[in-house]
């Protein structure tokens, strides 16, 4: 596991574009491919943008990345809860990515079945290969949870490889998520997370003793390589070095 640790968030968004343009590169490469699962929330929103500004469009051979999502909110796409509907206003519509690139959730189906579709769709485009994301991207919550990866859901003792839907019971909402099986099939993962309200769910995750219940990020450990981009506040309840 290797943490990144920068005095700004806006430092930490241009490592973590760095990243991503490295990590394309080596894929492209190697495999004539880059697959990628999103993250959602609001973090993410600066990274996109900066991916799909003049600095950075032209670094990437964006018709070779595929798009997936590690979660989506039970809404419309056109909803502004939806984690799709931030990806695709700040990268994918700026960039001119092509429809045959991204594979969203429907949320137009039920929960249970949007999962189970989605699930399909990974393995339909992974075929016979292990499903195995070149990099998922990642965030953190205040409580520790990651993608939906929400505290004390049954999603967390999932064992399978997939996708699932998870009930938030106090919010009565629900998401779909990537497992936590599938994410760590992913050859890389890289975590993003900024600001003061997260160090202390940082420290609960990279710190303090395991619980999954209690802190889901805690459930990823990829066969791959791990990243953690933070910035200075994000971290400042780690142990100093
Ligand atoms: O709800 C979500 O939250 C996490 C963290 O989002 P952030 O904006 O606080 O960084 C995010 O990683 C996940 O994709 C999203 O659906």
């Amino acid at each position: 596991m290797e943490l990144h640790i920068t005095p700004t968030a806006e430092q930490v968004l241009t490592d973590l574009a760095d990243y991503f343009v490295a990590q394309a590169g080596r894929a492209i490469a190697a495999r004539g491919r880059f697959v990628v699962a999103l993250s959602g929330g609001n973090s993410p929103r600066k990274l996109y943008k900066l991916l799909a500004s003049p600095a950075y469009r032209e670094k990437v051979a964006w018709p070779q990345v595929f798009f997936f999502f590690g979660d989506e909110r039970n809404v419309p796409a056109t909803d502004a809860e939806s984690n799709y509907r931030m990806a695709n206003e700040a990268l994918l519509e700026p960039l001119g990515i092509a429809a045959a690139q991204v594979f969203a959730v429907h949320t137009t189906l039920p929960p249970a079945a949007a999962a189970a579709a989605y699930t399909r769709t990974i393995q339909g485009f992974f075929g016979a290969e292990e499903a195995c994301f070149d990099l998922a991207l990642l965030g953190l919550g205040d409580n520790s949870h990651t993608a939906s990866l929400f505290p004390h859901t049954p999603v967390l003792h999932d064992a399978s490889v997939g996708a699932r839907e998870v009930l938030l019971a106090d919010k009565n909402v629900f998401r779909i998520t990537l497992t936590a099986p599938l994410l760590n099939q992913a050859r890389a993962v890289a975590f993003l997370v900024y600001g003061e309200d997260k160090a202390a769910a940082v420290r609960h995750v990279l710190h303090d003793a395991r619980d999954v219940d209690e802190f889901p990020a805690q459930l990823i450990a990829p066969t791959g390589e791990t990243h953690w981009f933070l910035d200075q506040a994000a971290a400042s309840l780690l142990p100093k070095h």
